[in-house]
């Protein structure tokens, strides 16, 4: 379970301080596909990177299995971290490495035994329907085979939680709902929790049973998605359900 408190963060802009993300409260259990969405700079990268500790928040705290990930040391910094998965718009794999390379980078930077990362990458491989392109390098695959790599390799460290930022804004359609299937199929198999920050309300309402409009740094409406995609209370959330003209 995931469970933030009163986070807030702050970013010295070119006009002053900017208020990113301003007393951020939510509670995300295991097995929920949440789905983070807002306007453009509302803060959901922001939030984003403060879970995945890419930023340090201001003040707040962040409880991964009851443990704030904001006090732990260093050591046990990089072993939280394991505990998250992310996936990002871009893909953000190693371009001179060949797939199989980039799913068992992270199992190489956790210390992981050869014969172990061999197997599990095949495993992974296999759950992400890639596995006969183990060989290929990503400038080989399409868009949607290059998330599938990228989704086996947040997988890598079996993260409890799988952070996603606009994972198929860059692909096409039908792409895009193979993608979603996957993650939904990895939720289902493996009860990860899935974060799913996207500007496609079609890929909210596909997956996700939970959903968090975020505007000016704070959320200003959540709940279950059939309930607040058939009856927004926010103007904002209306405007992104395209009910409402900007
Ligand atoms: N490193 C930074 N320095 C200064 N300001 C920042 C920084 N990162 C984000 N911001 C500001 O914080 C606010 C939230 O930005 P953020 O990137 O989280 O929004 P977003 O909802 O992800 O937007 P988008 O959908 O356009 O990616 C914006 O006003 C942005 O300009």
């Amino acid at each position: 379970m995931i469970k933030i408190d009163n986070l807030s963060k702050r970013f010295n802009g070119k006009n002053g301080k900017v208020t990113a993300l301003n007393d951020i409260n939510i509670e995300m259990y295991d097995g929920d596909i949440f789905g983070i969405i807002g306007m453009s700079g509302a803060g959901k990268s922001t939030l984003l990177r403060c879970i995945t500790l890419l930023e340090r928040p201001d003040s707040g705290s962040i409880f991964i299995d009851g443990n704030d990930i904001l006090t732990l040391n260093h050591q046990e910094l990089r072993k939280a971290r394991r505990k998250m998965g992310v996936v990002f718009q871009h893909y953000n794999l190693l371009m001179q490495e060949t797939v199989a390379k980039n799913v068992a980078f992270p199992m190489e930077i956790a210390g992981m035994e050869k014969s172990q990362i061999k197997k599990r990458v095949q495993e992974l491989l296999i759950l992400v329907n890639i596995d006969d392109k183990a060989d290929f390098y990503p400038t080989q695959l399409s868009g949607g085979q290059r998330q599938r790599v990228a989704i086996a390799r947040a997988l890598a460290t079996n993260p409890e939680a799988l952070l996603c930022d606009e994972p198929t804004s860059a692909l096409d359609a039908l792409t895009t709902k193979q993608v979603l299937n996957l993650l939904k199929e990895i939720n289902k198999r493996l009860n990860t929790t899935i974060i799913i920050i996207t500007h496609e309300m079609s890929a909210v309402k596909a997956i996700c049973n939970k959903v968090a409009v975020i505007n000016e740094g704070r959320f200003v409406e959540m709940g279950l998605t059939k309930d607040v995609f058939t009856n927004p209370s926010h103007d904002v959330t209306k405007m992104l359900l395209g009910m409402e003209d900007i």
